[in-house]
């Protein structure tokens, strides 16, 4: 079987995987929705994990934190292990009133203050967007379990701790309904390689209300996004 510097695969890789930053979620995933599942993946422990999900097969493998992370993983599960959708299930910061704790945001496109996109070396400024496709599935799948979803514009943020305090509240001005800080790599290595991509997130913090969740909470109770994002695995 193929390798790269961090991925061995001691089990096969399937088309569609499921990235959570926390390579800890990615266990817990696997443990709790996937049957006859194997470990692909310990290297770094980034955590990867194949099964099968309503007789599908699909993986779920830790991305890290921060674009350069989850952008390498995702180019290398593209390029070298043949992934065709990439679905991030991560937590975010809620940033519009009306974005609640716990909330179920999808990533429509992504602004970014990284300089990523400037590899393609374009004559103008790259917007990643997510798959239309999978949002369309995603957004029937929401309706049918009667789950309240936020579609938009999210931020991906090169910074957690921001030196300028009013950093978030222009993005929040410009309509941007929540921060995390991967997608918008994601989203471009994808369309890079001609693949689907898709950010699926649980508001973990209000930027709003200062409200927030503890660190178990988000290794394990943000099982409605999972369960939006695992049935992509049949499209
Ligand atoms: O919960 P995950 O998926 O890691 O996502 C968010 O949480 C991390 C910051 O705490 C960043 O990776 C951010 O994007
Ligand atoms: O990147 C992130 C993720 C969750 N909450 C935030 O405020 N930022």
């Amino acid at each position: 079987m193929k390798s790269t510097p961090h991925i061995n695969p001691q089990a096969p890789i399937a088309e569609t995987i499921l990235l959570p930053g926390d390579p800890l979620r990615a266990k817990f995933i696997a443990e709790t929705y996937l049957e006859d599942v194997q470990q692909f993946n310990s290297v770094r422990n980034m955590l990867g994990f194949t099964g099968t999900y309503q007789g599908t097969p699909v993986s779920v493998m830790g991305s890290g934190m921060g674009i350069p992370s989850i952008s390498l993983y995702a180019w290398e599960l593209i390029h070298v292990f043949g992934c065709k959708k990439l679905i991030r299930v991560g937590t975010c910061g809620g940033m519009q009133e009306g974005v609640n704790l716990y909330d179920v945001v999808i990533g429509q496109a992504a602004c970014s203050n990284s300089s990523f996109t400037d590899q393609y070396g374009l004559p103008g400024t790259y917007a990643p967007i997510a798959s239309y496709r999978l949002i369309e599935a995603v957004r029937e799948q929401a309706k049918a379990k009667g789950v309240t979803t936020h579609v938009g514009n999210i931020l991906s943020s090169d910074v957690f701790y921001h030196a300028d305090p009013t950093f978030n509240e222009r993005w929040q001005k410009m309509g941007v309904l929540a921060v995390e800080m991967e997608s918008a790599g994601l989203y471009a290595t994808a369309a890079h390689a001609g693949v689907e991509a898709l950010g699926i997130f649980t508001v973990s913090d209000s930027l709003v209300t200062g409200a927030e969740t503890t660190a178990e909470e988000r290794q394990t109770a943000f099982t409605q996004m999972m369960e939006l994002a695992l049935p992509l695995a049949a499209l």
